[in-house]
Formats: C-alpha cells, sequence, structure tokens
C-alpha cells in the first residue's frame, strides 16, 4: 500500500512529492470544548494521487470532516504537516490560505455559503471575479459550469429560490468553474435524489479520470462509496482501512455522455 512516506514497494519517497494532489503526514487534531479536549484526528498519513477518486468512511464522530477540512486548508492541524504543490500549508498564513482555497480548491459541502442575494450565475462566477478574472471571462467559464450540472434554466434564478438540490448543484458548479485540481466534498449527494446523486458521481468519474482532477469525498453511503477508486476507512481518528478499490472505469466515462454531448445529463 502507498503511503505518505512510501510508494508501493515501500520505498521512502520525498515528502511533497508532485504527483500527489495533497498529503497528510501524521496530522493530528484536538480541539478544546472548556477543559475537555477532543482528539478528532489522532495521527493519520495519507497520500492523495492526482486523478484519483477517494471515498473517505466510517463512523459518526470518528474524525472525517475534520481530517477533509485539513486536507483544504479550513482547519489547521495540531500537529503535523499536509502537502500541497510542494508546500505544508499547515505553515500559510490566513491569506496565503485563502488565496489557495479560492485558486486551487474546489470546496462541494453541505453548508453551500452561496449567497442568497445573488443568482445562480452570480454565485457560480463569483469565485473568478473574486480572483481578478475580466467579468466576461468569468461568465462565459460560469455558464459552461452550470452546462455541466444541468441548470442552465436556472441560471438567472436567486439561490434562495432554489430547492435543496439545486443549490447542492450550483454549489458544485462554483467548486467546479476554478477548474480545482483538488475537490473536496462532504457528503456531497445529501441533499440530491438518487438519480441526481448518480449523475454527480458520473460527473466527478468524469473530472477525474478524464480531465486528471482528484476528488476527496466523505460519504456515509455505500452506494456513492462504490464509484470511488479507493476507500479510507476512518475510526478513533485513524485509518482503519485504506483500499484501492478500482482503477479507471472507462464505462464510467461513456455512460456519463447525454445526447447533446454536451456532458450534462442532470435529471431536471
Ligand atoms: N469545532 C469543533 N469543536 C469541538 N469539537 C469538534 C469540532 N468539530 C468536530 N468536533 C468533534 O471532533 C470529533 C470528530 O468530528 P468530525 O465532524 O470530524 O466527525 P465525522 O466523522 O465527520 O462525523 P459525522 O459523520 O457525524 O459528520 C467529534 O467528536 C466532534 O464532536
Amino acid at each position: 500500500m502507498s503511503t505518505a512516506e512510501s510508494d508501493s514497494h515501500g520505498n521512502p519517497r520525498p515528502l511533497s512529492s508532485p504527483e500527489y494532489a495533497v498529503q497528510a503526514v501524521n496530522v493530528t487534531k484536538t480541539y478544546t470544548n472548556g477543559y475537555v479536549g477532543v482528539n478528532a484526528v489522532r495521527g493519520i498519513s495519507v497520500a492523495i494521487p492526482c486523478g484519483q477518486m477517494v471515498a473517505i468512511m466510517g463512523p459518526s464522530g470518528s474524525g472525517k470532516s475534520t481530517l477533509l477540512h485539513m486536507l483544504g486548508g479550513l482547519e489547521r492541524p495540531t500537529s503535523g504537516q499536509v502537502f500541497i504543490d510542494g508546500s505544508d500549508i499547515a505553515k500559510y498564513s490566513e491569506s496565503k490560505l485563502t488565496v489557495l482555497r479560492r485558486q486551487k480548491l474546489g470546496f462541494v459541502f453541505q453548508t453551500f455559503n452561496l449567497l442568497s442575494v445573488l443568482n445562480t450565475i452570480e454565485n457560480v462566477a463569483l469565485p473568478l471575479l473574486l480572483d481578478g478574472v475580466d467579468s466576461g471571462n468569468a461568465y462565459s467559464r460560469a455558464e459552461e459550469s452550470i452546462r455541466e450540472v444541468g441548470l442552465d434554466h436556472r441560471r438567472n434564478t436567486l439561490v434562495n429560490r432554489l430547492s435543496g438540490g439545486e443549490r447542492q448543484r450550483v454549489a458544485v458548479a462554483r467548486a467546479l468553474t476554478i477548474q480545482p485540481t483538488l475537490i473536496l466534498a462532504d457528503e456531497p449527494t445529501g441533499n440530491l435524489d438518487s438519480v441526481n446523486g448518480e449523475q454527480l458521481m458520473h460527473l466527478f468519474c468524469e473530472l477525474v479520470h478524464s480531465k486528471g482532477q482528484t476528488v476527496v469525498m466523505v460519504t456515509h453511503d455505500a452506494n456513492i462509496a462504490a464509484y470511488a477508486d479507493r476507500m479510507i476507512v476512518i475510526q478513533d481518528g485513524r485509518v482503519a482501512e485504506d483500499v484501492t478499490v478500482k482503477s479507471h472505469s472507462p464505462a464510467i466515462e461513456e455512460d456519463h455522455q447525454d445526447s447533446t454531448g454536451n456532458g450534462s445529463s442532470f435529471d431536471v
């Protein structure tokens, strides 16, 4: 098994190897609730190669979301290192982390952080506009992401008038619009019915297997985890299992294209 410190043959590899989208090296996280410390993550090392789809599973409270947040620089580890692009992001300043997240990482979380005063396309274009992309370019890239998630017909609708599932898809479109190297998703299908949940997984598979992007998702749903190339099971803040379940699945790519050829086959 490949770990952060060694390859599949057990040979030591340099830290922050560029073949990895993200690497955690012996990360821990202790939250302090008053006088009581909660050891949410107790020393996890994982190396996630570029172009892999990973499902993180495990019981409630086992530390899955905490690990995901540390991989995305949303939480700082209490100890250990998190490497992205060869740098330990645990050492980054808040402002450097903000830029990294905006430029390189796509987040699909249940709390969508969508701005209710903006419509779909404005929300999706926002990260690009904040990053200084000119508005013509930002809006045309936003249109493309909205098409990918099958929400063209809602492009001008205020997000607080959308259903939970539609908002979830806006959040996905917003995450995709920056073409992130790493997509981090916490229960990404939580608000979707089974058809749209499957379509989102097909889209993730397409991004991973055709475009070389990397997806790390937390899920309780075994059917959703079955789309992943690798499953990491967390228990009591540690890795209990780390299994590569399959490699590239061309069938999924072929299935993904709809009759219009635009790649979106969400149930609208
Ligand atoms: N901000 C926080 N402050 C204090 N304790 C926290 C905080 N966030 C998480 N915890 C605690 O850390 C532990 C791990 O939480 P985490 O949310 O990572 O688990 P999880 O596996 O994602 O759970 P679930 O599947 O229920 O979402 C839990 O005991 C939780 O109560």
